[in-house]
């Protein structure tokens, strides 16, 4: 074993590497949140947000490269939420989401004694017992689990109907680093909730409770199991959808045997044009997969990235007429739409498509993201605008408006949106996440894609659950407004990520103007006590920390001075 704080050790964590793990991550946490909150909040304060802008880019890359160089490092559950940031594919910059990308495929493989081992105390007999035969070199090392290709016995296979498997084993002592790592994320959840910037729109430590629901539950590989089989029978009459057989004879907790199903990556468009299959029917088909789970099953793959998903060309047409089939893997992260939570989904979409602000509205506050005190008339009013002015002609026309007046237009319903006080709901953050990777595959899939079209028919086919007047206006005035319900998921998952990200600098002048002088003077005091702790500390730690002394006294000078100087400085006007 190399580093004792490596996620790839061979036995539980000893309570020493624990501990230099837990405080290497709230480290790292710690530095950059003191940068990010340096740049973004002290800066600016000081009139110096040109700085902030002109190395925002570099600043962002260096973080995210240095998350990875950690994640990689420690591998566990920072890989995840790596892995998660790097799939907003259509809201961060690319810059960073290339940094993140590498996460995808660098995890480090674990030497196939210690995966056999493993297996071999959870199936209590040799492999070789077991299957035929199995690979040892790894198919996929990912960052919980290894994954190695197999071959059944004669007689399971004969049983089964497939011969050929993978088998998905937990890396040793996963579960000890999943603790702690949980541990260390929500502590720095608890920092983020502090901060009101951040608190104002995301309830980081329920976003986290989220992440770490949805963690425990993909290490549990029976929990897996248990979830593709549930997604094939919501598919079963859909005979587009394949979904691996489960070898649940040979499955535990931390061993999954699954048909080997591997085929086209969806995204590889050379592959699936030379076999004959249109990227463009391959896209629309599979938003319309996805929107089925989100909106009808209620249970939906919260990981659709592309590398989860085949396309499997068909040898000839079958008899539903169809040339190939898409196949999903890896079901440990699914969403589950709870059913008021998805009428209100369904109530939102059907609003935009009957062209009705008030009723969009509504559906948002059902949804619950707007606050139940958010002061929603200007929303009403903006969304009633765009359905007048924009309403009534479709996606290719929209291209051929006047981008100025396009500019203009989006920019005021931003700064309407911006100001409303917006909050994520449980299970809502899948939600987006689904939905946000399935818009960004189905655009690299067909860059001509736009999900407004794909959400059409879901419009019909929910008007039909739902009933109502809706339809009148439906049918007279057609479905034309979704663009609109497209870009909202974007602007709140934005939100979110530049709240992940602690980059969120949103202000309220006018909470600002009221704060009395008195308060102003007592937060003065507090933050010179506070950032002069902050600046001895530095002081004191620059002969033997060098790196960390100056970090200190770097982010506490400014501060300081201001708490100090304050009055001066407004009187002296900022700094140029
Ligand atoms: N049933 C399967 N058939 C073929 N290949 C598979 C199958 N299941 C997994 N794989 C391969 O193993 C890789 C990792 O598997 P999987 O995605 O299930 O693991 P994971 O730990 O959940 O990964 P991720 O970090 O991508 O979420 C897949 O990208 C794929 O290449």
């Amino acid at each position: 074993m190399g580093n004792p704080e490596a996620g790839i050790a061979s036995e539980p964590l000893s309570a020493r590497a624990a501990r230099a793990r837990y405080r290497r991550i709230l480290r790292f946490a710690a530095l950059h949140l003191a940068s990010l909150w340096w740049f973004e909040l002290v800066l600016p304060r000081f009139g110096l947000n040109s700085i902030a802008n002109k190395t925002r880019t570099k600043r962002l890359q260096r973080i995210a490269r240095s998350f990875q160089k950690l994640a990689l490092d420690l591998s566990g559950l920072l890989i995840k939420l790596g892995q998660f940031m790097s799939t907003r594919l259509d809201i961060l910059p690319a810059e960073i989401t290339k940094e993140l990308e590498g996460l995808q495929d660098e995890v480090p493989a674990v030497d196939f004694a210690l995966i056999r081992a493993m297996a071999e105390s959870e199936l209590g007999l040799p492999l070789e017992q077991v299957f035929a035969s199995v690979e040892s070199t790894p198919l996929a090392a990912a960052s919980l689990g290894q994954v190695h290709r197999a071959v059944l016995s004669d007689g399971e296979a004969a049983e089964l109907g497939f011969a050929n498997v993978v088998l998905k084993i937990q890396r040793p002592g996963i579960d000890g680093i999943v603790k702690v790592d949980l541990s260390a994320l929500r502590r720095v959840a608890g920092w983020l909730s502090r901060i009101r910037l951040v608190n104002r729109r995301a309830d980081a430590p329920a976003l986290m409770d989220e992440f770490a629901a949805t963690c425990l539950e993909e290490i549990d590989y029976l929990n897996e199991a248990a979830n593709a089989e549930r997604f094939a029978e919501n598919f079963a009459d859909n005979p587009r959808v394949r979904v691996p057989g489960v070898v649940w004879e040979q499955s535990t907790r931390r061993v999954l045997v699954q048909e080997d199903v591997t085929n086209i990556k969806i995204t590889d468009l050379d592959a699936l044009r030379a076999v004959g299959i249109d990227p463009a029917q391959v896209a629309d088909e599979f938003a319309a997969i996805m929107f089925d789970q989100v909106f009808i099953h209620g249970f939906f793959h919260a990981d659709p990235h592309p590398g989860n998903i085949f396309i499997q060309p068909l040898e000839k047409e079958d008899e539903f007429g169809q040339t190939w089939r898409m196949t999903f893997i890896d079901f440990g992260m699914m969403g589950e739409v709870p059913s008021s939570l998805g009428k209100a989904l369904r109530t939102t979409v059907i609003a935009a498509a009957s062209r009705d602000g008030a009723g969009m509205v509504d559906g948002m506050r059902e949804i619950g993201v707007l606050m139940p005190s958010a002061d929603t008339v200007e929303l009403e009013r903006a969304l009633t605008k765009v359905f007048d002015r924009f309403g009534g002609i479709s996606f290719v026309e929209l291209q051929t408006i006047d981008p100025r007046e396009f500019k203009a237009f989006v920019n005021e319903f931003s700064d309407i949106v911006r100001a409303l006080p917006f909050q994520f709901p449980e299970n809502f953050l899948l939600v987006i996440r689904a939905i946000s990777l399935t818009s960004g595959v189905c655009s690299s899939v067909n860059p001509q894609f736009n999900i407004w079209n794909a959400i059409e028919p879901y419009s019909a086919k929910l008007i039909k659950t739902e009933g109502g007047n809706v339809i009148e206006a439906f049918l007279r005035d057609g479905l034309t407004s979704l663009s609109l319900l497209a870009r909202l998921p974007k602007r709140v998952d934005s939100l979110i990520t530049r709240a992940e990200l602690g980059q969120l600098t949103l202000r309220n002048p006018e909470l600002e103007k009221r704060t009395s002088s008195l308060a102003r003077a007592v937060r003065r005091v507090i933050s010179a006590v506070l950032f002069g702790v902050f600046f001895i500390s530095g002081l004191l730690m620059f002969p033997t920390e060098q790196d960390l002394g100056t970090v200190l006294l770097v982010i506490s000078g400014v501060p300081l001075l201001h708490a100090l100087f304050a009055d001066v400085i407004a009187r002296r006007g900022p700094l140029p």
